[in-house]
């Protein structure tokens, strides 16, 4: 029996078992057993495919990746929201069955992902499958694509990216495992767990630990705590946007909202209704786009020529004014001495910091340096 009819024997084994106290210990192992032997999968394909050691180079600030099934309008999309004129031509996915193309948006640039093949063919192995996923995987966040007329598609996109490891919307889960030399496994808890200590064992043991600690800090199901364990999930945020809504009567919309509510999404909150083709929504999909991704932009004042309102630095939200030194490179760290920060995280204007303040979008930052 090969690799794959042994993954679908065990998918079936988990799906025929129903679920409680007795059978958890039993699902746990089976679960186990499977994040197994799709790794296996995993790694023969990306061996066999030459997709091994590949990776994909990042552009711009942050990079998203469009997600949707076939003629849903995802380039059309693309289109509309990245300037044409940008160059497109340095991208290296010339293998890849990719679309770049580069969002100017609050003086940031976000690479946009095009990723025409990957429902099709990166789940199950086929084609340039394994690199298409590198991409995906790579991404800041994930755009899903919907037609206004097929809000199902949503349950797909979902389980797709679960196989292939990338968990949407979710945060990694707090366990960490250290292996040791002896003494068995030891669990420790800062919370309730519904598991009991036995089936957590049995799912150490079965993904190869036989002395080692571990620490949970949240409450965990089987899948979590396997996710715990294996270095090889992605984590990423995403957004979802309802495309073609030109082509809509308005007594639809309602059924729309209601689809979208049943798959524990927001009608008002969460969703950007759009058309790619009229350009209708796209401004709020790109501020979306931006408030997703967890940045902000910092302008710089330098020496001599004022304040750059036109190219701020753009970084991840949170980070202080060491890491956006780090950013700018070389000498700034060296010859730093100390900074002046104007605008929402300083006190007053040109308030003096060191490296370790925190900025926020918008700020106005100026550095002193050694001669
Ligand atoms: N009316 C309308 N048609 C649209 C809209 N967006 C895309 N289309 C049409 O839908 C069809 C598919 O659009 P594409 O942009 O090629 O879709 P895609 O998702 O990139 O499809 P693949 O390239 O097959 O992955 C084209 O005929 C578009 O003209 C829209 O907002 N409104």
């Amino acid at each position: 029996m090969g690799l794959e009819d042994e993954i679908d024997e065990i998918e079936e084994e988990i799906a025929n078992t129903p679920y409680n106290k007795s059978t958890e210990a039993h699902i746990g192992r089976l679960k186990s057993k499977l994040a197994e032997k799709k790794e296996k999968l995993e790694k023969q394909q990306s061996g066999s495919g030459g997709g091994g050691g590949y990776s994909v180079q990042k552009h711009g600030d942050a990079t998203v990746a469009l997600v949707g099934f076939p003629s849903v309008g995802k380039s059309s999309l693309l289109n509309s929201l990245t300037n044409a004129e940008s160059e497109t031509g340095s991208y290296e996915f010339t293998t890849l069955d990719v679309n770049p193309g580069m969002l100017e948006h609050r003086g940031a640039n976000i690479q946009l992902l095009d990723v025409p093949g990957l429902i099709e063919g990166a789940a199950s192995g086929r084609g340039d499958g394994q690199q298409v996923l590198a991409v995906v995987r790579n991404a800041d966040l994930i755009v899903f694509v919907l037609s206004v007329f097929e809000i199902e598609q949503y349950d797909r996109l979902q389980e797709e990216l679960y196989d292939i490891n990338i968990r949407v919307d979710e945060e990694p889960p707090r366990v960490t495992v250290r292996p040791k030399i002896k003494d068995g496994i030891k669990i420790t808890s800062s919370t309730d767990q519904d598991l009991n200590e036995e089936t957590i064992s049995d799912v150490l043991r079965d993904q190869g630990y036989v002395n080692a600690d571990l620490n949970l800090q949240e409450n965990v199901d089987i899948d979590r705590l396997i996710d715990g364990l294996m270095d090889n999930r992605e984590y990423i945020p995403s957004i979802t946007c309802v495309n073609k809504v030109d082509l809509i009567e308005p007594d639809y919309k309602q059924q729309v909202d209601e689809l979208l509510r049943e798959r524990g999404l927001d009608p008002e909150g969460e969703v950007t209704f759009i058309s790619a083709e009229a350009e209708r929504g796209l401004e709020a999909l790109k501020d979306r786009i931006w408030e997703n991704l967890g940045l902000i932009r910092v302008y710089m004042d330098k020496p001599g020529r004022g304040i750059d309102w036109e190219e701020p630095l753009v970084i991840e939200a949170g980070s202080t004014v060491g890491e956006a030194i780090g950013k700018l490179g070389g000498e700034m760290e060296e010859r730093f001495r100390f900074a002046r920060v104007s605008g929402p995280s300083a006190t007053h204007d040109e308030q003096q910091v060191g490296t370790d303040h925190v900025l926020e979008d918008e700020d106005v930052l100026k550095l002193i340096l050694r001669r």
